[in-house]
């Protein structure tokens, strides 16, 4: 899947997108240790699946697109969007080497995601990333016998990032999926004494004073702050987000990064018209019922790359889903006939 974090470029998954918009600007610390730059929108990176398996072959052709079409140069690879904890190990690690190799001198960064419920697997991805050139690895909490405290999900985010000891380490928040509520802010109090490549959060969740005590608490560490709730992201920039990641950068990385724009130029009252017109599509597919699946069919609608079916325990988007969501986008002036690229849904089906 493809999320982006804000702060000049986006991601996704397939990537999920993962920053936005603009070509990086700030690319190393004075620590030497490279930074995602701020404010951006980036996809979760994802990949065709077809049958079940993997096209590994339209990677190369989506890095382009996203570039080109979506401004999105930040990818998320094996995120939620991407589906990532329904693939196998070495699916995970095919999916993260074809990611790196086709962006290449393309993409600004290429972070994996290598959580897994078992410690051992989550660190052979790590060092994984690291041997094949990564940006950063980010790790979401196990999620099925759960850490009860902070310290215990600290021990093992510490663990998986010492198999990596040269990446930066990203944090990912998703507490409805995971079911582990431990506060980030919590979390990140003296988080760097642990673990010393960590780099910064990835936050899915809606909770906004947890998001904005982790931006207060820390203004003095230069960490990320990647927002994961793509119809909430105005609210989180002017509370500090320095990026962001989420599905519909995949296909609205180019009007997210208006908004960024807006935003940067200070005009509050453009951004605040794109965060709008964002939140109408995304709150009628919402009530149409939206997950990774509907988001798949919309990415294979917009940019004509076929991107599979979902892998089960998920379901294939319908037919009425898919006509009424390009109804939408269509009336939202999201997506003209001349955008639409023909061919692509058969083969998502
Ligand atoms: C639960 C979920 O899938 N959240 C999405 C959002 O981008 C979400 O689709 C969007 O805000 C629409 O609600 C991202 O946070 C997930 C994400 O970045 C990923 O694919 O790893």
């Amino acid at each position: 899947s493809a999320a982006a974090p804000a702060g000049r470029s986006g991601g996704t998954d397939g990537a999920e997108a993962w920053w936005g918009a603009r070509p990086a600007t700030a690319r190393a610390r004075t620590d030497g240790r490279r930074r995602p730059d701020n404010l951006g929108v980036s996809v979760e990176g994802r990949r065709g699946l077809t049958r079940g398996e993997i096209n590994f072959s339209v990677i190369g052709q989506y890095v382009d697109y996203l570039v080109k079409e979506q401004g999105v140069k930040n990818i998320f690879v094996n995120g939620t969007t991407g589906e990532g904890l329904s693939l196998s190990i070495s699916e995970r690690r095919q999916v993260a080497e074809e990611w790196v190799t086709k962006g290449k001198d393309k993409l600004d960064q290429v972070v994996i995601h290598v959580g897994a419920l078992s410690l051992k697997e989550s660190q052979e991805l790590a060092q994984h990333a690291a041997e094949i050139g990564a940006d950063g690895i980010a790790v979401i909490a196990p999620f099925f016998l759960k850490p009860w405290t902070k310290d215990i999900l600290i021990n093992f985010l510490k663990e998986v990032a010492a198999a990596a000891p040269a990446l930066p380490f990203y944090y990912y928040h998703i507490p409805a999926l995971t079911g582990v509520k431990i506060r980030a802010e919590e979390l990140l109090d003296g988080i760097q004494d642990k673990i010393p490549t960590f780099q910064g959060l990835k936050f899915s969740d809606t909770d906004l004073l947890d998001f904005g005590q982790c931006v207060d608490q820390n203004r003095q560490q230069q960490f990320a702050f990647l927002f994961g709730v793509d119809e909430q992201l105005l609210s989180a920039l002017v509370m500090g987000a320095t990026g962001a990641v989420g599905s519909t950068y995949n296909y609205l990385g180019k009007k997210t990064n208006q908004m960024l724009e807006a935003f940067e130029r200070k005009d509050l009252s453009l951004a605040l018209n794109y965060q709008f017109c964002i939140q109408r599509f995304i709150n009628f597919v919402v009530k149409l019922g939206f997950g990774v699946s509907q988001t798949k069919a919309i990415m294979t609608l917009v940019s004509g790359i076929p991107m599979g079916p979902p892998r089960l325990p998920l379901q294939k988007a319908s037919r009425e889903f898919t006509d009424s969501a390009e109804a939408k986008l269509k009336s939202l002036d999201f997506l003209s006939f001349t955008d639409l690229k023909d061919g692509s849904l058969e083969a998502s089906s």
